[in-house]
This record gives structure tokens, C-alpha cells and sequence, in this order.
């Protein structure tokens, strides 16, 4: 059985169509990217498999309950890390994952409780005022409430947005053990190389619809060859060379441009035609396409 499953989800508000038809399966123990530009549709999917939000029309299920006809067992397989940092101020960090706890009905999870702040590095946090953290320790705070009750199904929005790389790191360290040991990662991010780095497969959506779905290998390899980097310190890029650039703002913002390149063979007429044009190079690098390079031509494709 899917540990998510979301068939054909809709939803508008008023005339903007927010969700097209939305289908896809996370199967259990996948580390699973949903990835988009803004607006695309992430958070209002997310808050639908929350149960925060309802669908016009479609269903979504974890673990094979419906998240609105069996609301509360679909809850009980759901942690969720939301984008927003809310939080009741007036408790401390311990009140606020006891009360958490006890919204699941777990009334002696203080083992769980400790563990959980030992891995997010909260423990010497544990009896302050949640109103007074920084907004980083504010966000490890909503990913510890999340996992109090050890949600088989985790599901993170935009988790190390705006966060120093500690915690980015201590976040990863933690979500990669809990899904070796088999819980379920729906994560959406606008840092491509983590995408990269964790998810095993992913899915993209634009304007509301799944644009592409296929494992993080598959995606590469969509994308064959490598890129040459220049930084020119002088000079503009030749029209010859504009149709190799492969992120189109380059040509807005100038200066360093990714051209395409499929044989190392064709770094030398590229070289040939800087010079010709008098452009003066002030760095320059070759590097395997990356996700974002996949993800900015399939986004490019869907215009
Ligand atoms: N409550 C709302 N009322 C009206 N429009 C909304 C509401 N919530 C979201 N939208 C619109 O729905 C679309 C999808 O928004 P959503 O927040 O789901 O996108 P997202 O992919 O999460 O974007 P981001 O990467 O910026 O977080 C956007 O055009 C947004 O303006």
C-alpha cells in the first residue's frame, strides 16, 4: 500500500487554479522531493494532505486512510513541518511538545521528547519560552512538534528555508536516519542540490500540474554533456555563443553565462569566439549538469 497516495486533487481559489488534477504515490520508506517554482502549488498540496485545507475535488490517502472521511488515523501516520513558524508563545519548548504528545494521546513520551531535541541540538533550549528563540531554533522546535508521535509518513515544507547551514546539517543528519530506519520523506525545497542530495525520486509541478515525476537519477541523466562556466571580465557574450546559454537570465544579468557542451571538443571554438569578440575571460570552469540544470529546462519546456 502507497504511504501517500493522491489521486486527481483540485483546487481553486476563486478564478486561479492553484491545483490542475494532482496525482502521484509515495511508496513507503522513499525520500520523496516535490519540487516547484513559487506558486506552483507545493504548500496548498501540503496543507491538503495536512487536512488543513480541502480539496475541490480528488482524494488523498496515507497509509491507505483517507486524510477527510478518516481524518484522525490519517493524522496519526503524519508528522508535518510546516513553512509557517507558529507557535503558541506563552509555554516553553518542552510544554509546547508535551501538549503536542498529548494531542496524539501519548501521555509518557518524554524519552521520545529528549531524543527527539538531542538530535535537532535543543536540548539546553528545552525550558525557554518558545517566544524567545531565534527564528532557527523556532524552526527546530516545529520539526521536533511534528515528530513527537513518530509519524511513519514525514512530510516537510520548505524546511531549510532562510536557516544556517548547522542546522541545515543537523536536520539532514536527523530526517536521513529516520528514513533508514523506515519512515516515509515527502519534502519540498527550492535548494536543488539537497533535492539532489536526499530525495531518490521526485516529483515537479508547475501551475498546479505534475510536470515531471521520475527517480533523481532518471532526471540527470535527461540532461547529457557537461557545461563550461565563463566569468568575462570585459566584454559581452558573442551572438554566436547566446543558444549554448543554458539559464536564460544570464544573458539579462551577463557577466557569467553556462554554456552547453557536449564533447570536450567544444570548448576550444567557444574559446576561439570570445577571443574574436575581445572578450576577456576572468574565470572559467567546466561541471556536470546538476538538477537545477534539469529542473530550468523542463520548467522552460512547460511555458
Ligand atoms: N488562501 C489563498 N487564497 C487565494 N490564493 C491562494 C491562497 N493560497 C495560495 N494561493 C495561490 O495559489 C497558488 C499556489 O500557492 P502555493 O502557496 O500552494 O504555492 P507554492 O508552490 O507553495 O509556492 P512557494 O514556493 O512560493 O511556497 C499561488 O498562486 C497562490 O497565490
Amino acid at each position: 500500500m502507497a504511504a501517500l497516495q493522491i489521486v486527481n486533487v483540485e483546487k481553486r481559489y476563486k478564478s486561479l487554479q492553484a491545483l490542475g488534477g494532482v496525482s502521484l504515490s509515495v511508496e513507503p520508506g522513499e525520500f520523496f522531493g516535490l519540487l516547484g517554482p513559487n506558486g506552483a502549488g507545493k504548500t496548498t498540496l501540503i496543507s491538503i494532505i495536512a487536512g488543513l485545507n480541502r480539496a475541490d475535488s480528488g482524494t488523498v490517502s496515507i497509509d491507505g486512510h483517507d486524510v477527510v472521511s478518516d481524518y484522525r488515523e490519517a493524522r496519526k501516520r503524519l508528522g508535518v513541518v510546516p513553512q509557517e513558524l507558529v507557535f503558541d508563545p506563552f509555554f516553553t519548548v518542552r510544554e509546547t511538545l508535551r501538549m503536542q504528545s498529548g494531542y496524539f494521546g501519548l501521555k509518557r513520551n518524554d524519552d521520545w521528547i529528549d531524543e527527539v531535541m538531542a538530535n535537532l541540538d535543543l536540548t539546553n533550549k528545552a525550558d525557554t519560552n518558545t517566544r524567545a528563540l531565534s527564528g532557527g531554533m523556532k524552526r527546530r522546535v516545529l520539526v521536533a512538534q511534528a515528530l513527537v508521535h513518530k509519524p511513519p509518513v514525514i512530510v516537510l515544507d520548505e524546511p531549510t528555508a532562510g536557516v544556517d547551514v548547522e542546522l541545515r546539517q543537523t536536520l539532514w543528519k536527523f530526517i536521513s536516519r529516520l528514513n533508514r530506519e523506515g519512515h516515509t520523506i515527502v519534502l519540498t525545497t527550492h535548494y536543488l542540490e539537497e533535492a539532489q542530495a536526499l530525495c531518490n525520486r521526485i516529483a515537479m509541478l508547475k501551475a498546479g500540474k505534475v510536470v515531471a515525476l521520475d527517480s533523481t537519477s532518471a532526471l540527470l541523466k535527461r540532461i547529457s554533456g557537461s557545461q563550461l562556466i565563463v566569468h568575462l571580465a570585459r566584454g559581452a557574450l558573442p551572438d554566436g555563443l547566446k543558444p549554448l546559454v543554458s539559464h536564460p537570465d544570464e544573458l539579462v544579468s551577463g557577466r557569467k553565462y553556462t554554456l552547453r557542451v557536449n564533447e570536450y571538443t567544444d570548448v576550444e571554438p567557444i574559446l576561439a569566439t570570445l577571443r574574436e569578440a575581445g572578450a576577456v575571460i576572468d574565470d572559467m570552469h567546466l561541471q556536470q549538469a546538476d538538477l537545477e540544470d534539469v529542473f530550468i529546462q523542463i520548467m522552460e519546456g512547460e511555458k
